[in-house]
């Protein structure tokens, strides 16, 4: 089958070894290529092993097989962190409900300190369903080698753009923003969960922050929409790689240098297909940078800016905040029972316990 993305090979990419200088040098330059016209890409090459994958993506599979009330009880309202699990159609986007079961897992973080803003609880322990004792440490040896390899892509898209590494880098970090998504995706003919007409498991969108790094079992249903003439091409499945792309804040900082591309899953006539895709953003008390301290606007190639909402503008805020300012959106729900919006001090807090234990929202 022929596959129309581009597929690199991240062992070509060892920027340490002097005498690696020009395969280094070849996988910087298709690097720069792919993410100025493409935008996605598959990788091969990257050092995690297919059994550590396909485990993870069992686990996957038997978490969603639980009954709805033992997977309720990892439910992501029970947490003010936004992890765990959100059920079938509990999410919109592009204005569809999506068709897909997701759990939302990051680092083991500390839980922050009573009183502290709200943004600051996007870090925090995960919930873990108590009945698959074996699972978490199944998806945390992928969590962080995925991770690993997303920061090793980050490093290597610095290198290719000619920006100053340390620099970019010192984004990320320790504390950096993370998520890891665990997705199923019942087929149309799947009757227990049964998807809506429509035929989109997630509707067309950008990823938001910076890196995604996604793997997929054999079922397909991944597209890309191709920048030049709007043709959606398939992400088909391949064994053993994992699929690459940037999001909004990412290319915007690149002054589309980079472009964060459109993309959708289509629900599969038949089979329920399995993703677990994982999200890498800078670390909390973060100020992304200027968009012009990469790229000075009088250097500007395309002469175009991303189309990042106004509203989602990144200039001198934090970027703990805006990220949480996406999850409250995103998960209205879960805001209502845990946050509130303080006015004298003007920014969001934890509700204090006596209410969230007796909160009517749900
Ligand atoms: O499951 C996939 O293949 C892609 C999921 C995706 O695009 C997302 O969660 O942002
Ligand atoms: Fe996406």
């Amino acid at each position: 089958m022929s596959h129309s993305l581009p597929k690199l090979d991240f062992s070509q990419y060892q920027p340490d070894n002097p005498e690696k200088k020009e395969t280094t040098e070849a996988f910087l330059k298709s690097l720069y290529e792919t993410m100025h016209d493409i935008g996605f890409f598959y990788i091969t090459g990257h050092g995690i092993p297919l059994a550590w994958q396909n485990e993870a993506l069992a686990c996957s599979k038997s978490f969603f097989a639980l009954p709805t009330d033992i997977k309720s009880k990892v439910a992501m309202a029970q947490s003010p962190h936004y992890r765990g699990y959100t059920k079938l159609n509990g999410e919109t986007t592009d204005y569809k409900q999506d068709n897909r079961e997701t759990f939302d897992i990051s680092k083991e973080y500390p839980t922050p300190p009573p009183g502290a803003p709200g943004y600051q609880y996007m870090r925090g322990p995960n919930q873990w369903p108590a009945e698959l004792p074996g699972f978490k440490p199944v998806i945390m040896r992928l969590l962080v080698a995925m991770q690993q390899v997303g920061l090793r892509l980050l490093r290597a898209m610095a290198q290719s753009l000619k920006i100053d590494e340390d620099d970019f880098m010192a984004m990320f970090g320790d504390d950096l923003g993370m998520r890891m998504k665990l997705t199923y995706y019942p087929g149309q003919t799947n009757v227990k969960d049964k998807p809506l007409e429509h035929g989109l498991g997630v509707g067309p969108h950008k990823d938001y922050g910076f890196l995604a790094l996604l793997l997929q079992d054999q079922v397909g249903g991944l597209q890309v929409q191709r920048l030049s003439d709007g043709e959606w091409l398939d992400a088909s499945p391949i064994e053993d790689t994992f699929v690459v792309n940037i999001g909004e804040i990412f290319e915007r900082l690149t002054r589309r240098r980079f472009i964060a591309t459109v993309h959708r899953v289509l629900t599969n006539g038949k089979h329920d297909r399995y993703s677990i895709p994982l999200f890498l953003a800078p670390h909390n008390q973060c100020k992304v940078p200027q968009l012009d301290r990469f790229f000075p606007l009088e250097n500007d190639k395309r002469g175009q800016v991303a189309d990042v909402k106004e509203d989602q503008l990144l200039q001198g805020e934090v970027y703990g905040e805006n990220e949480f300012k996406g999850y409250r959106r995103s998960h209205v729900a879960v805001t209502n029972k845990w946050f509130f919006y303080d006015d004298t001090r003007a920014n969001w807090f934890l509700r204090p316990a006596s209410i969230t234990q007796h909160s009517i929202i749900s």
